[in-house]
């Protein structure tokens, strides 16, 4: 699904308007009633105070709607204006005077501090206050407003974005701190952001018939990834095939105490499919890694406790470097050694990142289409800080596109990132937050570069992936209860649900 900022959304409606014969007010109505039906479906007449707050734009005239169908159903409805301008948008006025229609009890007037209602913490509250439309911060007795139903507690369900939330920016003053986030016509790009994602709360989507081929046509290069997304990546496979056909790789990392990280990697890169999978290890991980992985075959450098060479005759579909491996000079030596001798794309993670940002002239030995999969401080080590998300996304893309390699940064929502390209990834739970994960994702993505996937696709499809199993283990044991062999081993059954029902962790989807 294509993430649209406000002002594509916006273009779209405008073109929906204008080619589509239908009038601005009726895709009003129709984006108020979609909202109501939500609403209705959750409360099911449930005699709970509903607060609806409407700003005096078309966010505001969606509230105006939602209101009189929720008033039409019995609820008990509360409607408020706030009058931050004196101006009224057209939709605005008209759906006013519809609520005069069919209440004596208009919609009371919020224009300053001594007119906010009374909001306890039983209420429903809906946000209606700005949308796509905001032009500035937040300021005076509104973002008063703001504050006092944030500090309510009460349940509150944001109209297309959360008040105060900045589409294209990071926020400069007060939001409103939603529950649940019901927006039109396309997801966000602020709503799977680390420092803002947490505004939106539950984000779906409602599709109030905009027309799709112009949104096809949106140049938008964000995407967003989920159930819908990911099947139409997997490669089937055909009855001739032998192990061959399916991947030669090679794992090298691991060092004394942390040979756990290669193994987590090639169980999950031997659970994702691959023919043959070899690791590379000092010698001290020989004796675990033949005992627990008897499919695997091992290599082992001269060193007993670190990496200290490299199998440059070994012949591999693709290599993935780094986990465990400590970041000694000799290690980084051999890592040097592996990237003059390796031209097909490889993996990096872990503290084969931190080699990189160690001894930074490596980063441009590394082969095209490289996958790199730093979580936000191997990231920060790699690219330098940054201000805020979109600062760090701007960072991110200049490297990806300087040293032409794909950048997984994994977090809440992994970005899978290729020069202008962002895929960002709805699949997985806070249980994954555990010792070996990005291990097990990087065995993943390895082994699908194996099977020739392409490396941005192997990375789309392998985040994904690891993230279905990572609900899988959830749905089974709690988050608390998840750990990455676990993922490691439910990849095979992580496939099957690709094209399967949905997994209810609890989580985002
Ligand atoms: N495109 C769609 O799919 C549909 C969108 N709809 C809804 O319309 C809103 C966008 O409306 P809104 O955010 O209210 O913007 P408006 O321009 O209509 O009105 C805002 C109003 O407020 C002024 N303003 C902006 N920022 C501030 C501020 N910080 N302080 C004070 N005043 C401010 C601005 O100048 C305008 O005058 C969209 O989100 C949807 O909810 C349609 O209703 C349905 C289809
Ligand atoms: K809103």
């Amino acid at each position: 699904m294509k993430i649209l900022s406000g002002k594509q959304i916006s273009e779209a409606d405008k073109y929906t308007i204008e080619h589509d014969g239908i009038t601005s007010e009726e895709l009003m109505e129709r984006a108020g009633t979609l909202v109501f039906k939500q609403i209705h479906q959750r409360l099911q007449g449930a005699p709970i105070p509903i607060k609806i707050f409407c700003g005096i734009g078309n966010n505001g005239g969606d509230g105006l709607v939602i209101g009189r169908h929720l008033i039409q159903h019995g609820y008990d409805v509360k409607l408020y204006t706030v009058a931050y301008s004196d101006k009224r948008s057209e939709d605005f006025l008209k759906n006013y005077e519809k609520i005069k229609d069919i209440t004596n009890d208009w919609p009371g007037l919020i224009k300053e501090v001594d007119d906010f209602p009374e909001i306890s913490v039983g209420d429903f509250v809906i946000d209606a206050i700005f949308g796509v439309g905001l032009n500035r911060p937040i300021e005076s007795w509104v973002a008063k407003l703001v504050t006092h139903i944030n500090d309510s507690g009460a349940f509150t369900l944001a109209v297309d974005i959360p008040s105060g939330l900045f589409d294209d920016q990071p926020p400069q003053g007060s939001v409103i701190q939603a529950n649940y986030t019901l927006t039109f016509g396309a997801p966000k790009l602020v709503f799977y952001l680390p420092d803002t994602m947490d505004y939106a709360g539950e984000v779906q989507v409602l599709d109030i018939g905009l027309n799709k081929r112009f949104i096809a046509g949106i140049d938008s290069r964000t995407y967003l990834i989920g159930k819908q997304e990911a099947p139409a990546l997997y490669q089937p496979r055909n009855k001739n095939s032998h192990k061959g056909d399916y991947g030669n790789i090679l794992i090298a990392g691991g060092s004394y105490g942390k040979i756990g990280s290669v193994l987590l990697s090639a169980t999950a890169a031997m659970h994702t499919g691959s023919g043959l999978c070899t690791l590379y290890v000092p010698k001290c991980g020989y004796e675990i890694i033949q005992s627990s992985l008897p499919e695997a075959m091992v290599l082992t450098d001269e060193n007993e406790q670190k990496l200290s060479d490299f199998p440059i005759d070994f012949e591999a579909d693709t290599i993935g470097f780094g986990m465990g491996a400590g970041t000694e000079n000799e290690s980084i030596t051999a890592f040097e050694k592996l990237l003059q001798n390796q031209k097909k794309p490889i993996l990096v993670d872990a503290d084969g990142l931190n080699m990189l940002s160690k001894k930074p002239e490596l980063l441009k030995l590394l082969p095209e289409n490289s996958v790199l999969t730093p979580h936000p401080g191997e990231l920060k080590r790699l690219i330098g800080e940054w201000e805020n998300d979109f600062e760090k996304l701007e960072k991110a893309r200049n490297f990806s596109k300087k040293f032409n390699v794909i950048l997984v940064i994994k977090g809440a929502y992994t970005f899978i990132l290729q020069n202008e390209e962002l895929f960002i990834n709805t699949s997985g739970n806070p249980g994954m937050a555990t010792a070996g994960s990005g291990d097990v994702l990087s065995g993943v993505i390895t082994s699908l570069m194996g099977q020739n996937y392409q490396p941005v696709a192997a990375s789309i499809l392998g985040v994904f992936i690891h993230g279905l199993s990572g609900d899988l283990v959830a749905s089974a044991q709690g988050y608390e209860g998840v750990t990455s062999g676990e993922m490691a081993r439910n990849m095979g059954k992580a496939f099957q649900y690709l094209f399967q029902k949905e997994i209810k962790t609890g989580g985002k989807e």
